[in-house]
């Protein structure tokens, strides 16, 4: 209800990003780009780690340390047991109330009228550049198969929770590398049941690598001299984070700072494939919801944050129910909801 409230009454897109670029700089935003989403609610992942009990005593590899990746193994985890109903997930299940979700898009969609086809891409801060709608309806149903069939695999969606009990507000499965929730440490096998990451499809990597180019591609169109590798450096994505947030997920503000301190420092950036429902997205300098910027991400937008960027505090406050693409409900069958999928590279010497 808290959330519908919240829903109602904002306007979804942050003030883009437009000084000079000699100007760039990541501090502070601007007061009329702020959110008055005070009411989310939600914890932050901080907030959780506070509360968290210390991690096991295993000899584990932080993200952010520079140890080889031979080195991540772990000897014997122990796992924590699992909610049987939950796993497999799937994300592409067709739920019993789904003619009634049917019909609330088919009258959303009515009142919306037409959609707007121009595809307004936004530099939305030094490092930060939004692609509206780079996914086609093509990619976005092939990314949800290809999703849907790892995720009810071995290494697939999960609930990730931390010690304290807490659970994230969304199911979780990680390509290329497990990051663990509780630990913030990326490792082999995962604690919950020993599974490896699944390798992150080729097709996924090669969607990434364009859409970085056409990040390039806008910034050199909208100014004039910029040095675009400076603004978003180029990245081979080594692990991919995916979330599937039902209509109720949320994620608290938080920095994704797990990686090598290399890879941070080069800002090596986090590229984020948003399908299905769209979704509130926050960003700010500080873990503040008060003060952070709001932009919608829809189904088929890539949000890239790098450079001066990188360690931008984000979080989703709220999934908009039944906002996902007709067509694309119809042809891949998604759960009401919203996929995500966050790619990131570890380390800096990691070539494909
Ligand atoms: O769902 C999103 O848009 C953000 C996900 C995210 O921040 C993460 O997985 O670290
Ligand atoms: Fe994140």
């Amino acid at each position: 209800m808290l959330l519908r409230l919240l829903r109602g009454s904002s306007s979804y897109t942050s003030k883009p990003f437009s000084s000079p670029l000699p100007n760039l700089s990541l501090l502070p935003i601007s007061s009329s780009s702020r959110t008055k989403a005070t009411t989310m609610g939600a914890r932050t992942l901080d907030q959780y780690s506070a509360t968290r009990r210390s991690p096991p005593r295993r000899r584990r590899r932080r993200r952010g340390s520079i140890a080889s990746p031979k080195l991540m193994r772990n000897s014997g985890p122990k796992f924590a047991s699992v909610e049987p109903e939950e796993l497999p997930f799937d994300i592409c299940k067709t739920e019993s109330n789904d003619s009634l979700t049917k019909i609330n898009r088919e009258m959303i969609k009515e009142l919306e009228g037409p959609k707007n086809s121009l595809h307004q891409n936004m530099h939305l801060r030094s490092g930060m550049v939004l692609l509206k709608n780079f996914l086609d309806h093509h990619n976005q149903v092939k990314i949800i198969q290809k999703c849907r069939d790892l995720g009810i695999g071995s290494g697939g969606f999960y609930r990730p929770r931390f010690r304290d009990g807490a659970k994230l507000h969304l199911r979780m499965m990680c390509l290329g590398m497990n990051w663990d929730a509780e630990s913030r440490l990326y490792q082999d096998e995962r604690l919950i049941d020993g599974a490896k990451a699944p390798n992150i499809p080729q097709e996924f990597s090669d969607l990434v690598d364009k859409a970085i180019h056409a990040s390039h591609d806008f910034l050199r169109e909208k100014y004039k001299n910029i040095n675009v590798e400076a603004e978003v450096p180029k990245m081979s994505p080594e692990i991919c984070i995916v979330n599937f947030y039902s209509n109720y997920g949320r994620l608290g503000l938080h920095q994704d700072r797990d990686e090598t301190k290399e890879s941070l420092h080069k800002g090596l950036p986090v590229v984020s494939f948003s399908l299905g429902d769209s979704a509130e997205f926050l960003y700010g300098t500080n873990r503040d919801v008060a003060s952070a910027c709001k932009v919608l991400l829809e189904s088929g937008d890539v949000l890239i944050f790098g450079g001066k960027s990188r360690l931008i505090f984000h979080g989703v406050s709220s999934i908009l129910p039944s906002t996902a693409p007709k067509q694309l409900i119809d042809e891949a069958s998604l759960r009401p909801g919203r996929l995500n999928l966050t790619f990131r590279q570890y380390s800096p010497s990691f070539v494909r």
